[in-house]
């Protein structure tokens, strides 16, 4: 793998460049887009953060992404940006690892991406991202599932800027509380900063729609707690993950990056697992 690409400079970008410099090798080079207004800013500390390991080029659009020829690109930015960049990403035959999987809860953009995928040869990869199971997930799904349930525990403060608080008073908790009950679909459209497993699972499992999410806030704990329980025909599992919250975001649980990280190397890998 030579030249990685990524959209975002924010949480788990700047993991996932600690973690690719940290490879033996590391890439020859990575192509970050961001904002335009973001990219004197983006290079000088991509810079200072890769130290030398690699080359580092900055641009604002998906013609300097596209000149650079990454050989993968990692989308670590938003629902917006998976919807606005990721068909063409695929249409010119490159693959993409997408963090930001609940994009696909709207119709249009999960249309989008499916006929460009499915035009070419380049493939649309999704991670675990912060949860994992997912393999066997989708691997109980051929025998038939019957049921798929999460939910997702967080302390207030990660629920900060969404609608949890109009639902309830963040900072006036005193025990857990489930501020959202609902579909897949609804989660990860109302949360798209902390719904995205929910739309993992989905999509390995019984789709937006019939995927039952709880969410919690839970001033008891400092840590991003994942928990889901799936009944197939061929077995019944639970799940429980619990996460640091990642550093540079309270929202973002740090293993999200591990996993990412892991899809991008996995690309150009002998074997993989
Ligand atoms: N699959 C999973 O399990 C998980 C997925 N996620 C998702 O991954 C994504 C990244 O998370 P995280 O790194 O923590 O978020 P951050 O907010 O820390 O960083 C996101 C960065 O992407 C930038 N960005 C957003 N949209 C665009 C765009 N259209 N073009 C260029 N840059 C853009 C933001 O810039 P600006 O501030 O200017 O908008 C920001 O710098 C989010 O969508 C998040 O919801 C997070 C955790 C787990
Ligand atoms: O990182 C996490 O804890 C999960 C998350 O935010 C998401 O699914 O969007």
């Amino acid at each position: 793998m030579t030249t990685i690409g990524i959209i975002g400079f924010g949480s788990i970008a700047r993991d996932l460049i600690d973690i690719l410099c940290a490879q033996d090798p590391p890439p020859e080079a990575l192509v970050i887009m961001v904002r335009p207004e973001k990219t004197g800013e983006t290079l000088a500390a991509a810079q200072e953060q890769v130290a030398g390991r690699c080359a580092v080029h900055v641009v604002s659009d998906t013609t300097g992404l596209f000149a650079a020829r990454p050989d993968v690109i990692a989308e670590c930015a938003s629902h917006t940006a998976v919807a606005q960049f990721g068909p063409a990403i695929l249409r010119a035959q490159i693959d993409i690892v997408v963090a930001s999987i609940g994009a696909l809860a709207d119709p249009q953009t999960e249309a989008a991406l499916k006929a460009a995928a499915e035009g070419g040869s380049a493939q649309l990869v999704l991670p675990a991202g912060a949860i994992g199971g997912i393999d066997m997930l989708a691997a109980a799904r051929l025998s038939g599932l019957t049921g798929v349930t999460y939910t997702g525990r967080k302390p207030p403060r990660a629920w900060s800027g969404t609608p949890a608080e109009q639902a309830v008073d963040l900072p006036a908790l005193t025990e857990a509380t489930v501020f959202f009950e609902g579909s897949a679909r609804e989660a990860a459209t109302q949360y798209p900063k902390n719904a995205n497993v929910a739309a993992t699972l989905a999509i390995a499992g019984l789709g937006m729609d019939e995927t039952r999410v709880r969410l919690v806030a839970d001033p008891g704990v400092d840590t991003n707690t994942h928990e889901f329980s799936v009944q197939s025909q061929a077995v019944d599992f639970a799940v429980t993950l619990t996460a640091k919250a990642s550093p540079r975001n309270p929202k973002t649980s740090a293993s999200t990056a591990y996993s990412v990280a892991r899809a991008v190397l996995n690309r150009s890998a002998g074997i993989v697992i």
